[in-house]
C-alpha cells in the first residue's frame, strides 16, 4: 500500500513537471514531446490508482497468494508482442522510404520526407524491433538458465514501459524534426537521459537475476547479453555527451567537435552494430538454437573463445567508417586491421551455431523454425565476411557512400537479426501462452520463403546498384580529364534497382504479416488443421526417406 502511494506520488510529480515544461517550452516540438510525457504520466497515475483498488478487492475476495508460477513471464509476453508490433511498423517505414527513392513524389513535406522517415525506420527496426526482442529474450533466457525468477519484478515492468516511452518519444521527435544528427543516436538530450535511466534499471534487473541464480554456472548466452547491456550503456553515454541550448528546448550541441566528434560517433555506430546487432543476437543464437535442435552447443569452449575475441576486437574497428577522411591515417589502418581480424571470431561463432545442428540436420526438412535459424546464421556468416572486405581501404574507396553499404547492412539486418528474431518469436509464443504448438507450421514455412526471397531481391539489387554507382562516380575521360557522368545520370541509372529493392521489402513485410496472423491465432488458442511438413516421412534411424522400397 505504501508502495502504491509512493508510486502515485512519483507519477504526480512527473505529470506536474511535464505540464511546467509544456508551459515554458522554447520550441513547438518540445511542447509536443512533453505532452506525450504528460500523457504517459497520466496513464501511469490512473493505472496505479486503479490497480491498487482492484488488487486489494480481488485479493480480499479470492485470497489469492502471490503468483505461484516458476518464472516471471508477464514482461516477456508483452515484449514478444511489442517486438512483432514494432517489427511491422519498422518494415513499413522501410518500405515507405524505399518507395520514396523510386517515386520522390512520396516525400510529403515536412513530416514525412525522406530525411525524417529514414531515422524513424532505422530506430524502429534496430531499437524498437531488435531492442524489444533483446530485452524480452534476455529476461526469458536469464531466468531459465539461472533457475531464478526475475530480480526486482517492479523494475522489470518499468524497463518494459520505460523503453516503449523512449521509442515513442524518439519516433515522434524525428517526425517533428528533432534530431541530434548522429546516426543511430538521433534522439535529443532529454530522450537520451530517459533511456539512460531505463537502461540502468535493465542492467540492475539482469545482474540481480544472475546474482540470485540457483545454477552455479553462468551460461554463455548470459555473457553475451551482459556484454551487450554494459557496452551499450557506455557507448550511449559517451556518444550523447552534449550541452542543451535550454533546459526546456529540444536542441543541444555535442561535447565534441571536428574529427574527434566523428570518431566518437563511429566508435558508437560501429559498436552499436557489434554489441546491439551482434552480441545480443548471438546470445539468442546460443540459447534458442540448441533448444530448438535439442542438441547441446557444438563446442562450449569455442563459444567462450568466440565471446572474448569478439568483444575485444569489435571495439577497435570503428574507424573503418571514416576511411579517407580527416582521421589520421594510422587510425584508419588500425580500424581496417581489427576489422579483418574480426572475420575469424565471427566465423567461429557461425560454425559453432551451425555445427550445433550436427546429428539434427534432418530437422531442416521438417522444422521451418530450424530452417530460419540456419538461414539467420548463414547470413551472419555472409555479412561478417562482407564487412571485413568492405573495411579494406581499396575496396572501401569504391563501396563507401554507395548502396553497397546499404546491401551489406540489410543482409545482416534482414538475414541475421530478422530471421533469428522470427525464429525466437515462434519458439516463445506457444511456450509463453501455454499452447500445445503454433497455430501453423506451414505458415512459418511461408514466412521463411517470403523473407528469404525478399532478402535476395534486396541484397542483389543493392550490390548491383552500389557497384554501378561507385564505378560511375570514378569514371574519368582519359582525353579531357573530366568526370564522364554527371551526378543525376548516376541517380537515373539506379532507378530499376531501387524498384527491385522495394519489391524485396514488400515480400519481407508480407512474410512478417503472415507471422502476425500465426502469432495472433496461436495466442487465441487455435490450431490449424494441416498436413505435416514432410511429404515423405523420414526414417531417422536409417537416415533416409522412409518410402516403401520397390519390390525386388
Ligand atoms: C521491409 C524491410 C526493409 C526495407 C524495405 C528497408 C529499406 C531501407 C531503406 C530504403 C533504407 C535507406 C537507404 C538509403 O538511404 O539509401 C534503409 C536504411 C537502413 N535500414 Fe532498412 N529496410 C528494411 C528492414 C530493415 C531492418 C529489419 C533493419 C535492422 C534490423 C534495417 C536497418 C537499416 C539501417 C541500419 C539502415 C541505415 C543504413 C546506412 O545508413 O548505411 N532495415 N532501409
Ligand atoms: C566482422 C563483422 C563486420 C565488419 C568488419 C563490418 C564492416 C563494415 C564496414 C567496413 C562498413 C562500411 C563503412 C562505410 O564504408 O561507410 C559497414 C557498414 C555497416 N555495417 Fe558492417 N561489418 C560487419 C558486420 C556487420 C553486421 C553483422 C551488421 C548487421 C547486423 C552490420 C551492419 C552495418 C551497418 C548498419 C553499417 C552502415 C553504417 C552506416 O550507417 O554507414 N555489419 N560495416
Ligand atoms: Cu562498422
Amino acid at each position: 500500500m505504501e508502495n502504491a502511494l509512493a508510486r502515485t506520488g512519483v507519477w504526480f510529480v512527473i505529470l506536474f513537471l511535464a505540464i511546467v515544461a509544456i508551459a515554458g517550452a522554447q520550441d513547438w516540438a518540445f511542447s509536443v514531446q512533453m505532452t506525450i510525457v504528460a500523457l504517459a504520466a497520466f496513464i501511469g497515475l490512473i493505472t496505479t490508482v486503479w490497480r491498487t483498488e482492484v488488487d486489494a478487492a480481488t485479493r480480499r475476495v479470492l485470497r489469492t497468494p502471490a503468483d505461484p508460477s516458476r518464472y516471471d513471464d508477464d514482461p516477456i509476453r508483452w515484449g514478444v508482442i511489442a517486438t512483432v508490433f514494432w517489427g511491422i511498423a519498422g518494415f513499413l517505414a522501410g518500405l515507405f522510404i524505399a518507395l520514396q527513392l523510386v517515386w520522390p513524389e512520396l516525400n510529403f513535406e515536412p513530416y514525412l520526407n525522406f530525411g525524417r522517415v529514414r531515422p524513424l525506420h532505422t530506430s524502429a527496426v534496430i531499437f524498437a524491433f531488435g531492442g524489444n526482442a533483446l530485452i524480452a529474450t534476455s529476461f526469458y533466457v536469464v531466468q531459465r538458465t539461472c533457475r531464478a525468477r526475475l530480480a526486482f519484478p517492479g523494475l522489470a515492468r518499468f524497463v518494459f514501459w520505460g523503453y516503449q516511452l523512449f521509442i515513442v518519444l524518439a519516433a515522434t521527435g524525428y517526425l517533428l524534426g528533432v534530431t541530434a544528427a548522429r546516426e543511430y543516436a538521433e534522439p535529443e538530450w532529454y530522450v537520451d537521459l530517459w533511456l539512460t535511466i531505463v537502461w540502468v534499471a535493465y542492467l540492475v534487473v539482469f545482474v540481480g537475476t544472475i546474482i540470485k541464480r540457483k545454477e552455479p554456472h553462468i551460461y554463455v548466452a548470459n555473457w553475451f547479453y551482459l556484454a551487450f547491456i554494459l557496452t551499450i550503456a557506455m557507448l550511449h553515454v559517451v556518444n550523447n555527451l552534449a550541452v542543451p541550448v535550454s533546459w526546456l528546448g529540444s536542441k543541444s550541441y555535442s561535447a565534441f567537435s571536428g574529427v574527434q566528434d566523428a570518431l566518437v560517433q563511429w566508435w558508437y555506430g560501429h559498436n552499436a552494430v557489434g554489441f546491439f546487432l551482434t552480441a545480443g543476437f548471438l546470445a539468442m543464437m546460443y540459447y534458442f538454437v540448441p533448444k530448438q535442435a535439442e542438441r547441446p552447443v557444438y563446442s562450449y569452449r569455442l563459444s567462450i573463445i568466440h565471446f572474448w575475441s569478439l568483444i575485444f576486437l569489435y571495439i577497435w574497428a570503428g574507424p573503418h567508417h571514416l576511411h579517407y577522411t580527416a582521421l589520421p591515417d594510422w587510425a584508419q589502418t588500425l580500424g581496417m586491421v581489427f576489422s579483418i581480424m574480426l572475420w575469424m571470431p565471427s566465423w567461429g561463432g557461425m560454425i559453432n551455431g551451425l555445427m550445433t545442428l550436427n546429428g539434427a540436420w534432418d530437422k531442416i526438412r521438417t522444422d521451418p523454425i530450424i530452417r530460419m535459424m540456419v538461414m539467420a546464421i548463414a547470413f551472419y556468416g555472409m555479412s561478417t565476411f562482407e564487412g571485413p572486405m568492405l573495411s579494406i581501404k581499396a575496396v572501401n574507396s569504391l563501396s563507401h557512400y554507395t548502396d553497397w553499404t546499404i546491401g551489406h547492412v540489410h543482409s545482416g539486418a534482414l538475414g541475421w537479426n530478422g530471421m533469428i528474431t522470427f525464429a525466437a518469436v515462434y519458439f516463445l509464443v506457444p511456450r509463453l501462452w501455454n499452447r500445445e504448438r503454433l497455430y501453423s507450421l506451414r505458415m512459418v514455412n511461408w514466412h521463411f520463403w517470403l523473407a528469404t526471397v525478399g532478402i535476395v531481391f534486396y541484397a542483389a539489387s543493392m550490390w548491383i546498384a552500389g557497384v554501378t554507382q561507385g564505378l560511375m562516380w570514378r569514371e574519368y575521360d582519359p582525353n579531357t580529364g573530366y568526370l564522364v557522368n554527371s551526378f543525376v545520370e548516376t541517380v537515373a541509372a539506379l532507378h530499376p534497382m531501387y524498384a527491385l529493392r522495394a519489391l524485396g521489402g514488400l515480400l519481407y513485410l508480407s512474410g512478417a504479416i503472415v507471422m502476425v496472423w500465426n502469432v495472433w491465432m496461436t495466442i487465441a488458442g487455435k490450431l490449424r488443421t494441416e498436413a505435416p511438413m514432410t511429404e515423405t516421412p523420414y526414417d531417422a534411424e536409417a537416415d533416409r526417406p522412409a518410402v516403401a522400397e520397390p519390390a525386388e
